[in-house]
């Protein structure tokens, strides 16, 4: 059965029916309930002492003052049933009444506890439960615990009991509500706390991410890009490729060093280079000049044995035939000493052009010497090229050649036509006999074409 339909029960009796047993009955099973309510209250108290642990000690403090409100009720329902039945309180009860008050001496003395988070608007509440309960309501229960031992009447019925015990007991709830309500702003100021730092670490840490992202931005611009650049222009100029200067070298960092001695790397490549051109131009036209002559401006004796002993060389890995044109121009000193010896050069420069003019590539011309020149076909029977041979001494013939003082003039030449096949063909054997048939011409009167052999 439950507490209250007990005292249900029990209040629908008749005076007489409600004996100190059945009252003492009904009291211990609604105080049965005491621990399953402090049990409840500890667990909650518990829970929030955890997600709070600043405000724990108020909490256990408000769990102190429920505890002692419960001991204080049920020190007051032991005297319930001997005021009731008028009997002296038994042994038991005396025994009962002692322990509690023990307990309740406990309680006080842990919520007297000294500790820096007593708050201290808190004193004069403690202080009135320490007056009102601990003076006056004790006090009361003395009083009769005295008249119970010293057999004498009591000099109060329960209901006056309740009316004058019980008040003494609400300071102690007061002290328990100022305590959940200390608790309360507490763990709001906590929270108000908390959501501030929260807020603060948020913007920091966007603080930090954002001057994280502008540092990342102005070291990838100052320094990554700059490096990036850097080892572009070190991998072109590695390749030779000097068309772009690094660039910044405004700065005035490690890095503009560096850019400014790229540059500096850079131009002295671009110089090295051009010398390297010139030198090469310079060689160039120095080779160009040892195998030219001077003259004319076509190949020199010297240049045509080296072509011409290539060519015989290649001539007989081909087993081929290769033939020499040997001509030297008439009368030439008479030319010398009728115009001067300048006209004579003309004169040279103008045939030598008027030769090169009409052959081949891959056809040597060159001035043997003096007013002689010599010619070597390519791929040319001998037959052919005393047909060369014959074509050019017309030409010769033909051309008129017109002086620096307008005067025209006309010369011939006389040639000599050799040629050789086989592996023991030389060269200065084939101009040997190409000038024998050479004098042989001149000596039949000049203008003519003369074969060896
Ligand atoms: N203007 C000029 N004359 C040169 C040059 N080289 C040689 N001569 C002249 O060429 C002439 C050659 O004369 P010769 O060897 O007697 O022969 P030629 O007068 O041509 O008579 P033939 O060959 O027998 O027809 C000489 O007077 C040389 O001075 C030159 O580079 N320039």
């Amino acid at each position: 059965m439950l507490p209250g339909a007990a005292v249900d029960q029990l209040a629908g009796l008749p005076p007489a029916a409600r004996t100190p047993e059945r009252l003492k009955q009904v009291i211990d099973q609604m105080f049965a309930l005491v621990p399953l309510a402090l049990d409840a209250a500890a667990g909650y108290t518990l829970d929030a002492e955890r997600a709070y642990p600043r405000i724990a000690r108020t909490l256990i403090k408000a769990r102190y003052a429920v505890e002692l409100r419960e001991y204080a009720g049920r020190l007051g329902s032991v005297l319930t049933a001997p005021l009731a039945t008028r009997q002296p309180l038994t042994q038991d009860e005396h025994a009962l009444l002692q322990t509690l008050r023990g307990r309740l001496a406990q309680l006080r003395q842990q919520m007297q506890a000294p500790g820096e988070d007593n708050p201290p608007d808190l004193a004069p509440v403690a202080q009135r439960v320490d007056t009102i309960y601990f003076g006056d309501g004790l006090r009361l229960v003395a009083a009769i615990e005295q008249a119970s031992r010293a057999g004498r009447p009591y000099d109060m019925d329960t209901g006056q009991l309740a009316q004058r015990y019980v008040p003494t007991m609400a300071p102690i709830l007061t002290l328990r509500d100022e305590l959940l309500k200390e608790a309360q702003t507490q763990a709001h100021s906590d929270h108000e706390l908390a959501r501030r730092e929260l807020w603060i670490a948020v913007l920091s840490g966007a603080a930090i991410l954002l001057a994280l992202t502008l540092l990342l931005l102005i070291v990838r611009r100052r320094v990554v890009v700059p490096l990036l650049r850097a080892t572009r222009a070190v991998i072109r100029l590695g390749n030779g490729d000097y068309s772009r200067d690094p660039g910044g070298s405004q700065r005035a960092d490690e890095i503009g060093d560096m850019l400014r001695a790229l540059s500096t790397l850079r131009n002295n490549s671009i110089e090295r280079q051009q010398l390297e051109l010139e030198r090469q131009s310079l060689i160039d036209e120095l080779r160009s000049r040892a195998n030219t002559d001077y003259l004319t401006g076509i190949l020199n004796r010297r240049a045509f044995t080296t072509a011409g002993n290539q060519r015989l060389h290649r001539a007989q890995q081909s087993k081929e035939t290769l033939a020499v044109l040997l001509f030297d121009i008439d009368h030439f000193k008479s030319v010398n000493d009728s115009h001067g010896h300048e006209a004579g050069d003309q004169v040279l420069i103008r045939v030598a052009a008027v030769i090169r003019d009409a052959l081949r590539d891959g056809e040597i011309v060159a001035r043997h010497g003096g007013e002689e020149f010599v010619v070597m076909p390519a791929h040319c029977s001998h037959e052919q090229a005393c047909a060369l041979a014959e074509r050019l001494r017309e030409l010769i013939a033909r051309e008129p050649l017109t002086m620096a003082d307008g005067q025209v003039l006309r010369v011939t030449a006389s040639f000599g036509v050799a040629s050789a096949t086989g592996p023991a063909a030389a060269l200065d054997d084939l101009l040997h006999a190409a000038d024998l048939a050479l004098y042989r011409a001149k000596r039949k009167g000049r203008n003519r074409v003369e074969s060896a052999g």
